[in-house]
């Protein structure tokens, strides 16, 4: 056993900081060392962790996850891009923490998924109520057939004066927010048909059915996505909204901020 555990010793040698993905607290108490910085990632902060990072998803797979935690991280500055950082996570549901994976805050480029949720328009449970959403139509598609939609997050009155009716609004004269249980289902119903939703910063639906004419000039979105995504790429570019968009084609979901794809999640993994 001398070669794993020297493994493990190698593992954990002076480094800067633990980023403990749990909110166990015989976890916390178990690994929080006095002379190692630790940040908690996790739902909440039922620890009453002083460094902590709030997940706003599940993040199922394991690398999306560590880098949202490494992004939170360095956004709050409880970390820095030189620092070695361990972090223990786990790799299957039945396990709180079950995988210890070391790397360098810098070892891979920021997506800017962090500041999707802390840095934008929208309110970070606007944005997280939003996604999840679109995970669940992914998941489930509309009467078992795969269905695309494109939502429109924050700077609401920006994005509905670079857009057009496709058809009647159904949210007209409503005051129904994106995250109470009945509205779910009204969105589901509504991403049948073509076009974008528009929400506000603060999660009211403002319209459904728009067709999106945002200047499109310098959004660079990968070959094989097609009007839909440069649509909502561009609405980013071009506003300070955020877009989450579910694909009929490749049934991912995908987050655009400032014509960037930031965030990229399978709805099947949830
Ligand atoms: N500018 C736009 N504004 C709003 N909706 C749009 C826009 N362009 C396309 N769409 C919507 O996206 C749908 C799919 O278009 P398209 O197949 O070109 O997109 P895509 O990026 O390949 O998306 P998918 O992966 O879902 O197929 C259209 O039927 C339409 O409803
Ligand atoms: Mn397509």
């Amino acid at each position: 056993m001398t070669g794993l555990g020297d493994l493990l010793d190698e593992l954990v040698a002076d480094i800067d900081a633990l980023l403990l993905f749990s909110q166990d607290g015989s976890a916390f108490e178990t690994f929080n060392e006095p002379d190692v910085s630790t940040v908690v990632v996790a739902k909440e902060n039922t620890v009453d962790a002083d460094e902590f990072v709030e997940l706003p998803l599940d993040f199922t797979d394991v690398g999306g996850r560590i880098r949202f935690g490494i992004e939170g991280a360095l956004g709050q500055e409880l970390i820095t891009e030189d620092d070695e950082v361990v972090c223990l996570t786990r790799s299957f549901e039945e396990n709180d923490v079950d995988t210890i994976i070391r790397i360098r805050a810098d070892e891979f480029t920021q997506t800017g998924v962090y500041s999707l949720f802390t840095n934008s328009r929208p309110d970070a449970d606007v944005v997280r109520d939003v996604l999840e959403v679109a995970i669940e139509l992914g998941k489930k598609g509309q009467k078992g057939k795969p269905v695309g939609a494109l939502f429109v997050v924050g700077d609401a009155g920006k994005v509905m004066n670079k857009s057009r009716p496709l058809s009647y609004n159904p949210f007209e004269k409503s005051h129904v927010h994106v995250g109470d249980p009945i509205v779910n289902v009204m969105l589901k119903e509504f991403s049948r048909l073509d076009g974008a939703f528009v929400i506000s910063d603060s999660g009211k639906i403002v319209s459904a059915y728009r067709y999106l004419e945002p200047a499109a000039e310098g959004v660079d979105i990968p070959k094989g996505l097609g009007a839909r995504h440069m649509a909502a790429g561009a609405i980013t570019r071009d506003t300070n909204a955020i877009a989450v968009v579910l694909s009929e084609s490749d049934g991912m979901v995908r987050a655009f901020k400032a014509g960037d794809i930031v965030l990229e999640l399978d709805p099947e993994e949830y």
